[in-house]
């Protein structure tokens, strides 16, 4: 099957298109119809398929000849250990602790949050979930207890699920504190708390709503797969928005599952018993899907990464963990690439290694640049593969599909449209671009199975956020442009939503934390560009007239404030005073204008600008704070 007949068929006839690539899971009852409409009006795969994701997962490998091949390997550098999971042992942990949450009230439908470091029982209770058809929310755990707190309202869990500590480089960072804060803040309390005690810190437990994981263990009974409904929703994942309040990305069971299937053949071309490693956390959407899902239901081995790509202990533990666990197919940032580069830019560490099994290295998370790509490239010698998603699509939407037959591949570029996915540049009227034109990046609905349905209990929202603007077209959020070949190049975030190190934060919501300070009579948050984290978040700030305060001791709260609520993943450093702020003559932060100035970007200046003089005031502060000094601006 080649890339064009997919993708036409796709778009032809998507019901027959995913009719068939259906037939590659084992339902217990197939869909009685494949695509349909509910009464909002929002597009539904696989309506009347009953399915369990951890069944497929898990025992129809056991069932069908894989119970002795390996599923998970957990390799943690940073507590200097290797464990392997064969399909069958983790599908009897699974099922023992499916026991535990059922023993605890925990059914169908309610929801779990998972708040974990990278180990084997955060996999273990996602899939656990599954089986019992409850939603896990899992939260990535480098947020701050006011980003739980925040979830935890919103979710609404039954139980939550935690690790006494998580592990960066060297440091141990305690979770319970961080959990009893956001309980504190969060109005919903669930029923219970249950901790997985790890050897280096082992937390305190205050009630008898808190259990201790092992010893709550020790009376489980395995529980077995309860069949769902290929509409119910499998998992929550809350993703940055424009605004403080994360959106609740809803994944249903049978879109999911046969999106996981069809990608890890025909866009990662891995199949059953390779080694598929996608060096992620399971808090982040690839992780979800190329940790956990993808590659488990697909019969792969996975690996499950506890390390960063330097320090732990230096920059060669990627080529490390490709030769010993004989990595086929390897999903990273560009972030962690440009990491390795600047610490072993010779790639001395990586001559170290044999790195024969490598096929291919995908990356995404953010835009690669051509510099990473080149080097990568070359230290490689094996197709580098930039592809674009989004927690949205939980799956590629823009992919050089290596299962279908690799195409040229250009760098700056993340390929053609995924067989799903009728993506097209819009200008601001509605009207669609021709090629080479920057615009907004829309796809065309119905979207692909796998892509969110709704917004956890927030319909209006999923609407006026991605269908509202342009009629019969998923908004992304991103903008870019196409060239002549349907190559489509994502240039980043048309909104208030900026990516450091991969990570997808809202500067929205920053904006809410500097502007309670006391001395700030307004702000604007901008992400700016940088060179190893891709961007990273600078605030401009307008004192207050009664509140003098100095700059020092302003960035010193502000950095305090937003490490505290979001959490050090913000990776925010810099506040500078401002006289004023650009804005347009009806009274609208020139943000963008702004970034321009500071990423040394040429721009034209908007004829409804207040005041052009502003723009060199601005230009003068960045200057002074070592910001856009390196670019030529005239
Ligand atoms: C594959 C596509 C995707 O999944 S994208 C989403 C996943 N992103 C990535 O894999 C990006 C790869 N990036 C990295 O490995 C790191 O960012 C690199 C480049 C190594 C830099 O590490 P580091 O210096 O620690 O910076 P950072 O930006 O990661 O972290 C900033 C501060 O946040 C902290 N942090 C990070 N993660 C956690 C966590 N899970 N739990 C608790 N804290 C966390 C870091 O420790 C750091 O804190 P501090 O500012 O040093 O105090």
């Amino acid at each position: 099957m080649t890339y064009s007949h997919e993708f036409q068929q796709s778009k032809e006839n998507p019901e027959l298109f995913w009719g068939e690539k259906a037939k590659d899971i084992a339902w217990f009852e197939f869909p009685q119809k494949i695509l349909s409409q509910n009464e909002n009006g929002f597009f539904r795969w696989f309506e009347a398929g009953k399915l369990n994701t951890s069944y497929l997962c898990l025992d129809h490998h056991v069932k069908s000849g894989r119970a002795d091949q390996t599923a998970l390997i957990y390799d943690s550098p940073v507590t200097q250990s290797v464990v392997k999971f064969t399909y069958k042992e983790l599908r009897d942990k699974v099922a023992l602790f499916a026991g535990l949450l059922d023993s605890k009230g925990v059914e169908k439908g309610d929801t779990v949050i998972i708040y974990m470091p990278m180990v084997p029982e955060a996999v273990i209770a996602m899939l656990a979930c599954a089986r019992l058809g409850a939603i896990h929310s899992v939260v990535f755990g480098g947020f701050a207890s006011h980003e739980l707190a925040i979830r935890i309202d919103d979710a609404k869990p039954k139980v939550i699920l935690s690790a006494s500590c998580g592990i960066e480089f060297d440091r141990i960072i305690p979770y319970k504190p961080l959990i009893d804060a956001a309980l504190r803040e969060s109005i919903h309390q669930p029923d219970f708390h249950i901790i997985f005690q790890r050897p280096m810190m082992v937390a305190e437990l205050f009630s008898e709503k808190e259990l201790d994981w092992n010893q709550a263990l020790q009376s489980a009974k395995a529980k077995s797969y309860i069949p769902v409904d290929a509409h119910d929703p499998l998992y929550i994942l809350y993703t940055s928005g424009t605004t403080g309040k994360p959106k609740g990305i809803i994944r249903d069971n049978g879109g999911h599952a046969v999106a996981m299937k069809y990608s890890m053949r025909a866009v990662y071309d891995t199949h059953p018993g390779e080694v598929f490693w996608a060096a992620s956390d399971i808090g982040w959407a690839v992780g979800h899907s190329y940790i956990v899902y993808a590659p488990l239901i697909s019969g792969c081995t996975t690996i499950l990464f506890e390390g960063k790509p330097i320090r732990t202990p230096d920059a060669g533990t990627f080529w490390r963990i490709i030769e010993q666990h004989q990595v086929k197919t390897f999903f990273t940032a560009p972030t962690a690439i440009r990491a390795i580069k600047k610490e072993d830019s010779e790639g001395l560490l990586f001559t170290k290694y044999d790195v024969s099994s490598l096929k291919y290295l995908f990356l995404a998370g953010e835009r690669c640049d051509p510099a990473t790509y080149e080097w990568v490239s070359e230290l490689l010698q094996v197709p580098v593969i930039d592809h674009w998603w989004q927690t949205e699509s939980g799956s590629p939407m823009l992919a050089n599909m290596a299962g279908l037959g690799l195409k040229t591949i250009k760098p700056g570029s993340s390929s053609t449209p995924v067989p799903g996915y009728d993506i097209q540049i819009m200008g601001e009227e509605g009207q669609l671009l021709d090629a080479n034109m920057e615009g907004y990046v829309v796809i065309k609905l119905p979207l692909a199975p796998g892509c969110l349905p709704t917004l956890w209990k927030d319909d209006d929202r999923f609407h006026k956020s991605y269908l509202s603007r342009f009629e019969g077209f998923y908004l992304t959020g991103d903008g870019g442009y196409k060239d002549e070949d349907n190559y489509f190049y994502i240039m980043g975030r048309v909104d208030d939503v900026i990516n450091v190190s991969g990570h997808r934060l809202s500067t929205g919501e920053m904006e809410e934390i500097v502007a309670a300070n006391p001395a700030v009579a307004e702000c604007a948050v901008v992400g700016i560009a940088d060179k190893l984290r891709g961007q990273r978040p600078v605030a401009l700030v307008v004192l207050k007239d009664s509140k003098p305060i100095s700059q020092e001791e302003l960035e010193a709260q502000l950095i305090q404030s937003i490490r505290g609520k979001i959490g050090a993943i913000a990776y925010f450093k810099s506040a500078i005073i401002v006289k004023r702020l650009p804005k347009t003559r009806s009274g609208k932060i020139l943000r963008k204008i702004i970034r321009n100035i500071a990423d040394g970007v040429h721009f034209e200046m908007p004829s409804t600008i207040d005041d052009p003089l502003i723009l060199e005031e601005i230009r003068t502060s960045l200057h002074a704070y070592k910001i856009g000094l390196e670019f030529d601006l005239n």
